[in-house]
């Protein structure tokens, strides 16, 4: 890497006023031939400074995995709402369970998201993982899930968690690529994401038609809190939207075969904003229920997101105060439930 650094003179060269959002196949991700995975890395820079948005084809989770979470989905978004809120997620200290519709409201304008949710991370935690009680105390966001009687939803945790599994693996396939993009060592992100400070969440927005109160949509215009994200959305439903630089809302629809990569403000934070954390929002008018599954990629809580040397420079000051991935992400999630 030279000083100063080539993705910091792409970002002054491009404009990011994009109206497409990239696919870009990451069948090379793991080749043995470093140009094969270095190729790959070159479009994820290029969509992660201009875009912050992309799909990948060739993700490796298999389409078994993603329909048995679906409908698992669909199976517990239709108990009584009363079954719900026996998970409801007041009851954790770490927002894990069930948020019913308008618990949230992502965008501080707005008045409670049109959704709900089933908030979930990893199943079980490596012996060296603070003790939940511990991190709980500590304000953490690690801690245990919280799941529906087994019996009202048979076969449920074991489809979520495969799921979760699988879109977690794939972010291991990801970090590198993007260190790549960096210019970093590709194995840059290896101790900071040992953890397993991944995310997931179960999502269910109901149709709105007719007049639409423009407060109260599905996810109110928000991004992304973690290093990136990568969701599944369903199959021939229109409803999330991305902003560009010119303000004008540019449709993502579901593309076959592909799931949706999007950068959070964790990755805005390490590249002093050289890679993008796009506002985005969903709505769904399609007449239908529509389900979605976001999985969110941090580095572990205690990591201190530290600005990458190649993204700073005379010219580009650090912007952010330096604070660990943990105390950042607690406050966002705890303020987008804080006014309901
Ligand atoms: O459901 C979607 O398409 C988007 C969800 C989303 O943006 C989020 O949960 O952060
Ligand atoms: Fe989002």
């Amino acid at each position: 890497m030279t000083h100063g650094g080539s993705v910091l003179d792409a970002s002054k060269t491009l404009d990011p006023a994009f109206h497409m959002i990239p696919i870009i196949d990451i069948k090379d991700a793991e080749s043995p031939d470093q140009a094969a995975r270095r190729r790959v890395a070159l479009e994820i820079r290029d969509a992660c400074i201009n875009v912050g948005f992309f799909y990948v084809k060739t993700h490796g989770i298999p389409q078994a995995t993603i329909d048995e979470a679906y409908e698992a989905s669909k199976q517990f978004f239709a108990l009584p709402l009363k079954e719900k809120l026996k998970i409801d997620h007041t009851t954790t200290h770490n927002h894990r369970g069930y948020n019913g519709l308008r618990s949230q409201n992502t965008d501080p304008e707005n008045d409670g998201d049109m959704h709900e949710a089933f908030n979930m991370g990893k199943d079980h935690f490596d012996a060296n993982v603070p003790d939940v009680k511990t991190a709980a105390a500590k304000g953490s966001m690690m801690g245990a899930n919280i799941w529906p009687t087994e019996s009202l939803v048979p076969g449920f945790r074991p489809a979520v968690v495969d799921y979760y599994d699988a879109s977690a693996k794939l972010g291991k396939v990801l970090f590198p690529l993007f260190a790549l993009a960096l210019d970093l060592d590709e194995h840059f992100f290896d101790d900071k994401t040992k953890n397993s400070a991944a995310n997931m969440r179960l999502m269910h927005y109901p149709p709105q038609t007719g007049p639409v109160d423009d407060r109260v949509i599905g996810i109110g215009a928000h991004t992304d809190y973690e290093c990136f994200t990568i969701l599944w959305q369903e199959p021939g439903i229109q409803a999330l939207q991305v902003l560009n630089s010119s303000k004008e809302w540019i449709n993502a629809p579901p593309i076959d075969g592909t799931l949706v990569v999007n950068l959070g403000d964790q990755f805005e934070r390490w590249t002093n904003d050289i890679f993008k954390s796009t506002t985005h929002r969903a709505i769904n008018r399609s007449g239908v229920e529509r389900y979605s599954i976001p999985t969110f990629l941090g580095t572990d809580y205690d990591v201190k997101m530290e600005p990458i040397p190649s993204c700073v420079s005379a010219e580009s000051p650090p912007k952010y105060e330096v604070m660990t991935s943990g105390e950042f992400f607690k406050a966002k999630v705890d303020a987008s439930y804080a006014a309901r």
